[in-house]
């Protein structure tokens, strides 16, 4: 019997989508971040769609595994991963390249079967007529609420026009940044991304957050920016003021030092990113919340796996954004639903942007998202924005996010904040 969801075709599109000069400890966002759509095709006219990182290198493994899916079940994603596994272990130089963002030590292995996992997923909901969630176990939260993620940015790109909000250099600017985005999104938490200004400044920067916005959950990413002596005395000051601090010094070793005198929970999506550290952090009890992103662990049910070894060990769990499109927010959403010890709001960079590829786009409402109701991820593809989005791919000339290098052209003697104050 042939299977009603073998995958006859796969179709990866890079993308470039407009994004404002935001600022955190390695450098500033490019005019453009770049994004990868997957539409898996399958005999019976089903199309499935995932979302990844498009530095070229990471494409490059992607379409490494696309050549050989066709053929095989939609279902039988157990087989796909081993698949992935074996033709990476088959190209020399892959691993531990195509990295996006500031994820270091990612499995690259998770990394490029993920977004085949999850457009196998989207092909399984559709063919059951099932939404994603009820494929992860059913939803344990009709809502998924999400924070206001705030960065220090330029006013411009350089030889640009304005963007819409504007300057972020002071404490006043970033509570106008909170108070638009609150006003339009409905947020109910409050990230800062920091490691830009001195820590004496980001310190105050938070207060001034707390004081306009009392009650709502704050919280710190300086990216590692810090000593572990100046994380402690950082953490220290804002004790009462944030619900986590994340990130604040490199490694485990270093967050250990941080966290043993910590007044509040620390949280990394640096420290920990992979399944093979999780003893050693748990050993040296370095984090107490590990942010999850399906992008780099695996997919949404490896990420499930992620949340169930987080709650043996009594750790708290949160969800990591980078810039991404409307296929990921579907997915995070998916799995966030799904997931009974998500105790925080989900990050998402989602106000920064303006251009996607899907339609309807999803909607906040009061800070969260209803999960999408329709089979599958329950969001469309809409061929003529991934037309354009690729169009502008291919005129951007952007192949690598490459935040240090941009930054470096305005200001040649730019260092990379790691452990630096
Ligand atoms: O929580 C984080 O570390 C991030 O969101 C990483 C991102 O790369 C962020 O720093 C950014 O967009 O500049
Ligand atoms: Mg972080």
């Amino acid at each position: 019997m042939t299977p009603a969801a073998r995958i006859s075709r796969v179709e990866i599109t890079p993308v470039a989508f407009a994004d404002p000069p935001l600022l955190n400890a390695v450098g500033v966002h490019e005019p453009f971040a770049l994004r990868a759509v997957l539409q898996l095709h399958t005999d019976s006219g089903l199309v499935g769609l995932g979302e990844t990182y498009a530095d070229e290198t990471h494409l490059e493994a992607l379409e490494a595994v696309a050549s050989d899916l066709p053929g095989l079940d939609a279902f039988d994603t157990g087989r796909i991963y081993a698949l992935v596994a074996d033709v990476l272990s088959r190209r020399s130089g892959a691993a531990g390249d195509g990295v996006a963002g500031m994820i270091t030590g990612a499995s690259v292995v998770n990394r490029v079967f993920s977004p085949f996992e999850v457009a196998c997923l989207d092909i399984q909901g559709r063919t059951a007529g099932r939404p994603v969630v009820d494929l992860l176990g059913g939803r344990v939260r009709d809502r998924v609420p999400y924070s206001a993620y705030l960065f220090y940015k330029w006013a411009e790109h350089p030889g640009a026009d304005p963007d819409e909000w504007g300057e972020a250099r002071t404490p006043d600017q970033l509570v106008e940044q909170a108070a638009t985005m609150i006003e339009r999104y409905g947020f109910g938490a409050i990230k800062l991304k920091g490691g830009v200004l001195p820590p004496d400044d980001e310190i105050e920067a938070i207060r001034a957050l707390h004081a306009a916005f009392p009650g709502v959950p704050l919280r710190l990413d300086p990216n590692a920016a810090w000593t572990p002596e100046t994380g402690i005395r950082v953490a220290q000051a804002l004790e009462g003021l944030v619900q986590y601090l994340e990130d604040p010094s490199p490694g485990i070793h270093g967050m250990a030092r941080v966290a043993a005198s910590a007044p509040m929970p620390l949280a990394t999506n640096m420290a920990v990113v992979a399944f093979d550290q999780i003893r050693e952090a748990v050993a040296a009890d370095a984090v107490q919340v590990i942010l999850s992103d399906h992008h780099f662990w695996g997919g949404l049910r490896r990420s499930q796996g992620l949340a169930a070894v987080a709650d043996t060990f009594g750790i708290g769990l949160s969800m990591h954004s980078n810039s991404h499109l409307g296929i990921s927010l579907a997915a995070m959403t998916h799995l966030a639903a799904a997931t009974p010890n998500l105790d925080y709001a989900c990050d998402t960079h989602w106000p920064w942007k303006t251009e996607d590829v899907v339609k309807p786009g999803l909607t906040f409402i009061d800070g969260a998202l209803e999960v999408p109701a329709g089979p599958g991820l329950g969001v469309e593809l809409d061929p003529d924005a991934l037309g354009a989005l690729h169009e502008q791919y291919l005129r951007c000339g952007l192949r690598a996010r490459d935040d240090t290098g941009y930054i470096r052209r305005f200001d040649p003697g730019f260092v990379r904040k790691l452990g630096y104050w």
